[in-house]
């Protein structure tokens, strides 16, 4: 089994606050790892810091057993990320959305756009500029890259937001559907995930004062 990421006794700080300390977890083929925690634990900081985007923390990263920011580039060649923001912009097209989104990875065909559309339930909705649809099908028009590129490893950063109860048993039975192809997930969110075998990463463990924290940490599934 691949071993995408690890993340070794990782400790994180913003403006001189310590989030969280003796973080370890590894993200393998097949995993869906779930990072949970209070608001303000630091789970957008954790998946900024992998992003490259925090350079400031102690702890080793690691992806395919290399040092993560030695091998960004294949990184980003296998990383599909979507923002806890929806990353649409309002004047453009469903389909025009999507079209610039999946650019840096490949041209896709119309009919793959509109198929992956239909998956996410906006057919029809291919030449609806975006600021004329809710947040939630935003949301979805961004969700439909899960079913465009065919990327091993996805970084979720809450993505039921504005999602209604059937769209997301659909994006979890997508997430499943990718671990069960080999493929690995880690996502934030506060939903109880009704995904089999879904490892809980609790950061709330490795704040300062828990026990968890200062005695070198451990993670739970
Ligand atoms: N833009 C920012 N500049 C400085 N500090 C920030 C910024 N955003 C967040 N923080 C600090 O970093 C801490 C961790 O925030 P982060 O967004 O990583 O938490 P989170 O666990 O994702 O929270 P939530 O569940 O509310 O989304 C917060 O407690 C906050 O004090």
């Amino acid at each position: 089994m691949t071993e995408y990421l690890s993340v070794k006794n990782l400790l994180i700080e913003r403006d001189d606050r310590l989030l969280f300390k003796n973080l370890d977890f590894t993200l393998t083929a097949g995993d869906v790892i779930q990072l949970v925690g209070r608001n303000g634990s630091g789970k957008t900081s954790l998946i900024r810091t992998l992003l490259g985007l925090m350079p400031d923390f102690d702890g080793e990263l690691c992806w395919k057993g290399k040092p993560l920011f030695q091998e960004k580039d294949d990184f980003f060649n296998n990383l599909l990320y979507l923002g806890h923001k929806a990353s649409i912009k309002s004047a453009l097209t469903a389909k025009e959305n999507l079209e610039w989104l999946v650019a840096p990875y490949y041209k896709v065909t119309d009919e793959k756009i509109e198929q992956a559309l239909s998956e996410v339930g906006l057919r029809g909705y291919e030449d609806v500029e975006c600021h004329s649809m809710s947040a939630g099908q935003n949301r979805r028009v961004a969700l439909a890259q899960l079913y465009l590129l065919d990327l091993p490893v996805w970084i979720l950063d809450e993505p039921f937001t504005a999602i209604d109860l059937a769209g997301v048993a659909q994006l979890e039975a997508r997430i499943a559907e990718h671990a069960a192809q080999d493929g690995a997930v880690i996502l934030t969110t506060h939903h109880v995930l009704e995904i089999d075998s879904v490892k809980r990463v609790n950061l709330d463990d490795f704040a300062p004062s828990s026990s968890a924290s200062n005695a070198g940490g451990s993670h739970g599934s």
